[in-house]
């Protein structure tokens, strides 16, 4: 295997301030994908709009009850929403967004104290690469384990912006009380005990990273991606969206669509992990990011994760005589996918019974 794992020689940061056409190993190449082409207006998603307050508690139980019927035909349909109401503030979210907008405008020499270390992910910079062919995409990022605490690696966490850490810290927290609420809700919307995600979750061990990226602007938007198709292998992912400029797409029934952007909404999807746990019945989106040729984007992306050591597979109470199991169980499903990548295979398909 061609493991070339090297740090850019320019960032794609660099190479748009320079005004340099992406190139040859940007652009993208229809035959490496079966996604289709690369289209930069499809038409908006109509993603279900979920108010996370009324998930909870409501002084009406039918009102209760059909937002949980909302978020199960959401997620089984699309696999993500739009989650309003969940309590934290546009003036909040600006901040969360400003400190990684400062940490990029950092010259070069200040985040290359953060720089990724050669075969590992952790760290800023870019996709590790692992073939001589693999397209690489616009976008710049800074990839952090933030959760369990304790195996935090502190050398790539920014001490400038000198509030970096502090608001990251507390966006945790924040992102961690917000998932614990959705993965109940998830359970109560297919009749199971509340605890029955979150405890794989959120209760023992608690492991949830960061993904802070930079899509600078890109002279040639209808010939690179700012992210190549993908689902996530976490449980659920939390996104925060910036709010000047679209350019994620999920793929739908075979067709790509943009997510429309709203303002002080998170965006949610469903990772692999909670398509195996809920047997199929939750979907687990493919989805990309688009560049644009005037405006830069920023997105901070957090994924929940179960514990690696524990071996996770269909909730029993989804598998019957109606629907059989559709998944094997899988353990450490990051390594797991990892390894499937390499391959060049999809991991949920490899773990299909
Ligand atoms: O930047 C985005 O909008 C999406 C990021 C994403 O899909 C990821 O980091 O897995
Ligand atoms: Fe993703």
């Amino acid at each position: 295997m061609a493991t070339g794992d090297s740090l850019p020689a320019k960032t794609a940061q660099q190479m748009s301030t320079d005004g340099d056409h992406p190139p040859s190993k940007y652009i993208f190449n229809p035959t490496s994908t079966k996604f289709g082409p690369l289209q930069t207006s499809p038409p908006f998603a109509p993603i279900p709009i979920i108010d996370l307050t009324r998930l909870v508690s409501s002084p009406d139980q039918n009102d209760q009850q059909s937002e949980l019927s909302k978020l199960r035909s959401a997620l089984s349909t699309w696999g993500c929403f739009q989650a309003v109401n969940h309590g934290l503030s546009d003036s909040y979210l600006e901040n969360v967004r400003e400190v990684i907008k400062r940490f990029f405008e950092l010259p070069l020499e200040e985040k290359r104290k953060c720089f990724r270390e050669t075969g590992s992910v952790e760290g800023y910079g870019n996709d590790m690469t692992y073939s001589e062919n693999q397209v690489q995409d616009w976008c710049d990022r800074l990839f952090l384990r933030i959760l369990p605490e304790d195996q935090r690696k502190l050398r790539f966490w920014p001490e400038n912006p000198s509030d970096f850490r502090e608001t990251i810290n507390d966006y945790t927290t924040k992102i961690k009380s917000i998932s614990v609420l959705i993965f109940e809700a998830m359970a109560k919307s297919l009749d199971l005990e509340a605890n029955c995600f979150s405890k794989h979750f959120t209760e023992e061990v608690d492991v949830l990273q960061g993904r802070f990226i930079l899509y600078p602007p890109c002279p040639t938007p209808d010939e690179v991606l700012g992210l190549k198709a993908h689902s996530d292998r976490s449980g659920i992912t939390l996104l925060l969206q910036d709010p000047g400029v679209e350019g994620l797409q999920v793929l739908n029934d075979g067709k790509w669509y943009m997510v429309p952007v709203i303002r002080d909404a998170l965006f949610i999807n469903l990772g692999d992990q909670m398509q195996i746990m809920s047997n199929g019945i939750l979907k687990s989106p493919v989805h990309r990011v688009v560049t644009n040729k005037e405006k830069g984007r920023i997105s901070v992306a957090m994924f929940t994760e179960p514990d690696p050591k524990k071996e996770i597979g269909p909730v029993d109470a989804l598998v019957d005589g109606k629907r059989a199991r559709v998944y094997k169980t899988v353990k450490n499903y990051a390594v797991f996918n990892h390894e499937c990548f390499q391959k060049g295979v999809v991991a949920l398909d490899a773990v299909k019974i």
